[in-house]
């Protein structure tokens, strides 16, 4: 559980490898999908992703860990003020020292890690979402925003391949990697409905819902019929024009990141291909890749990071 400590700059920090090493854990802890994209990364910039993912799973733990009903408007304060510390290079906690050090190595922007505890402040008072435009918003800020975060860390590429009869719109890597935290936020929401239910949450767009004839309550009760299969099957081709349009983005990438991000993308994007085996029961089941499944994607990835 997270504890923002209350007297901060009473205590000794830990040193800069420790501090790596503390996220290394945590990442490897929660991150079950994306720890082995990591490791797939040189050295640096692994380091520096543990470090940001360590700072987003201790902000989503906030509004979504065990400690959660203790987390207010108030707690979020805090947070942000620590943020603001990290930014003028001062670590408050041991996992700081090393956002410290990624900030200023990558020379970090500040304003996804802003937009992400605002994102989680919608957690905090919202548990329906009406429109689709609404939970856009929402995913780009729990995750489209980890997109930005990690792009200075995998870095453009210094040229990126196009030829003059080129057709299609030029790359936007910017916009690409939002949509690919926006695509595995989808995927997310779609796994785990049912938890979400009995949470008393519904992420999907309510106006959707009602296109098909749906109710809440169906899905409060975890009714599984044609209904749902087909609000399902437009749910799931949405996040895959999402993959689509960020697949677009990994070319763009250094090609030392291209492989781990190759890999992070096939394999959380295979947990819609695991609802559909499931036909779409989200309720009682949990969409999970099967292990052979990771294991071969990981040579396809490193093919694909080669010829695309
Ligand atoms: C190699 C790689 C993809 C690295 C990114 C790792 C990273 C910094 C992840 C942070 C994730 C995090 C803790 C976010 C907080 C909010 C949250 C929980 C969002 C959901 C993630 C799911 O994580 P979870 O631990 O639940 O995973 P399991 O299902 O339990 O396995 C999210 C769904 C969002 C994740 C979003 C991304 C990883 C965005 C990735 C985008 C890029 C790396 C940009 C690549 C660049 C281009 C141009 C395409
Ligand atoms: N503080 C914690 N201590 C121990 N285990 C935890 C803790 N928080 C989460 N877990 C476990 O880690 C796993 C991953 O969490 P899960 O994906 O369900 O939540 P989440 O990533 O926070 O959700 P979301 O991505 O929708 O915000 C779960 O199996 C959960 O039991
Ligand atoms: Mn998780």
């Amino acid at each position: 559980m997270l504890q923002l400590s209350e007297q901060p700059r009473m205590k000794t920090l830990a040193s800069l490898d420790d501090a790596y090493e503390l996220c290394r854990q945590i990442t490897a802890k929660y991150a079950r999908t994306f720890y082995l994209g990591t490791l797939l990364m040189p050295e640096a910039k692994r380091r520096a992703i543990w470090a940001i993912y360590a700072w987003c799973r201790r902000t989503d733990e906030l509004v979504d860990g065990p400690g959660a009903r203790f987390t207010t408007p108030e707690t979020l304060d805090l947070w942000e003020g620590y943020l603001e510390s990290i930014f003028a290079g001062e670590a408050i906690e041991d996992t700081d020292v090393a956002m410290v050090d990624t900030v200023e190595r990558f020379s970090l922007d500040i304003q996804p890690f802003r937009d992400m505890i605002s994102g989680q402040r919608m957690d905090l008072y919202r548990s329906r979402y009406q429109t689709f435009e609404d939970l856009e918003l929402y995913c780009y800020r729990v995750a489209g925003t980890v997109g930005l975060m990690s792009l200075p860390v995998m870095g453009i590429a210094p040229v990126v391949r196009s030829s003059p009869w080129e057709t299609e719109e030029p790359s936007d890597p910017s916009a690409e990697a939002v949509a690919l935290g926006i695509a595995n936020q989808l995927t997310n929401i779609l796994r785990d409905v049912g938890e979400d239910a009995r949470r008393g949450r519904i992420y999907l767009p309510l106006d959707e819902l009602a296109l098909f004839d749906y109710t809440e309550e169906d899905l409060l009760n975890g009714v599984v019929d044609e209904r749902w299969q087909q609000l399902m099957r437009f749910q799931i081709q949405r996040a895959r024009k999402f993959y689509v349009k960020a697949e677009k983005g990994i070319l763009a990438l250094n090609p030392d990141a291209r492989w781990p991000v190759w890999s992070a993308t096939m394999l959380y994007s295979q947990i819609l291909d695991a609802i559909e085996r499931n036909e779409y029961d989200v309720f009682r089941q949990r969409a999970v890749v099967p292990r052979y499944r990771k294991m071969i994607s990981l040579p396809l990835a490193w093919l694909r990071a080669q010829v695309l």
